[in-house]
């Protein structure tokens, strides 16, 4: 049996909830319904046990806000456990939040040199891959040599892919970055994986898309309010998952259909 690349035992990391100050609306909201202790503190994700083996392709599956992508960036190393450990044997390409490795201030072809070389790449590599680079990111002539400010978001995830797109390390991890972009530019993200994955390398994947997930995965890690509900067929992992929204959704009709006294929520009429 091929050897473990990626371990986490008793994975858990703690956040405060006051700690972000800039949070979008839909984070706020996500982010009120989390249970948090009184000073504000939750666990996103905690008591998380797995071991992955070369050559698969797990996809993480779960609501939104229920811990895969802070999953993804522990397994990444951007952010450090607060309990268990996890270890991953063997360098990382990491696709998730493309945008955040550029400075704004660097040209678009300073920040391919700057940003490769962080990721193990040497310059005599990034020159020949170079022009590769700046074609699968669909840039045009005169925008490489611009400060990456004045790029359209789309232009940075778009870089930020190529440019990762080009690394030979064995483990992937792909956050939702398949979902940008237009159609186009997602087909040639998917020859792209298909190739990084046709030489036996590791891959974990978050999505929301049912589609992503069959094609490319064969295990699933379903995630429920940050812990590990089911490790077992991505096929499966969906269904529960499915299941489990369904069986929610349909809660919530019934409690929205309920009339106030049994709800309990004090719409009754006063005696
Ligand atoms: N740096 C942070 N500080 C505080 N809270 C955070 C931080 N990053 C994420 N969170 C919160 O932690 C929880 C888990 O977030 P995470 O992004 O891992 O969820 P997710 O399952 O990937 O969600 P989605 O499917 O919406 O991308 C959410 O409630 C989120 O608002």
């Amino acid at each position: 049996m091929a050897e473990p690349v990626i371990e986490a035992e008793g994975l858990g990391i703690r956040f405060s909830a006051n700690r972000r100050r800039r949070r979008g609306l839909r984070e706020l909201l996500l982010g009120a319904r989390r249970a948090s202790g009184a000073d504000g503190v939750f666990w996103p994700v905690r008591g998380v046990s797995f071991r992955i083996r070369r050559g698969e392709c797990v996809g993480i599956v779960g609501k939104n806000g229920t811990g895969k992508s802070t999953l993804l960036k522990l397994m990444a190393g951007v952010l450090i456990p607060d309990e268990g450990r996890v270890g991953v044997h063997g360098r990382v390409a990491p696709l998730l939040e493309l945008r955040a490795g550029f400075n704004g201030r660097l040209t678009g072809r300073e920040n391919v040199y700057l940003v490769g070389s962080l990721h193990g790449m040497s310059r005599q590599e990034i020159d020949e891959r170079f022009e590769e680079i700046v074609d699968f990111a669909g840039l045009r002539e005169s925008y490489i040599d611009m400060p990456v400010r004045h790029y359209s978001s789309g232009m940075k995830v778009r870089l930020g892919f190529a440019l990762v797109a080009q690394l030979d390390h064995p483990v992937l991890l792909v956050d939702e970055v398949l979902a940008v972009g237009d159609q186009e530019f997602r087909e040639k993200c998917y020859s792209a994986i298909e190739r990084m994955l046709s030489g036996d390398r590791t891959m974990v994947l978050v999505s929301h898309s049912e589609a992503d997930l069959q094609r490319f995965c064969t295990r699933g890690l379903y995630l429920k309010d940050g812990a590990l509900a089911l490790d077992t067929d991505i096929h499966t992992a969906l269904r529960a998952y499915r299941e489990d929204r369904a069986a929610e959704e349909q809660e919530r009709g019934e409690d929205a259909g309920a009339p106030a006294a049994e709800r309990g929520d004090g719409g009754g009429r006063a005696a």
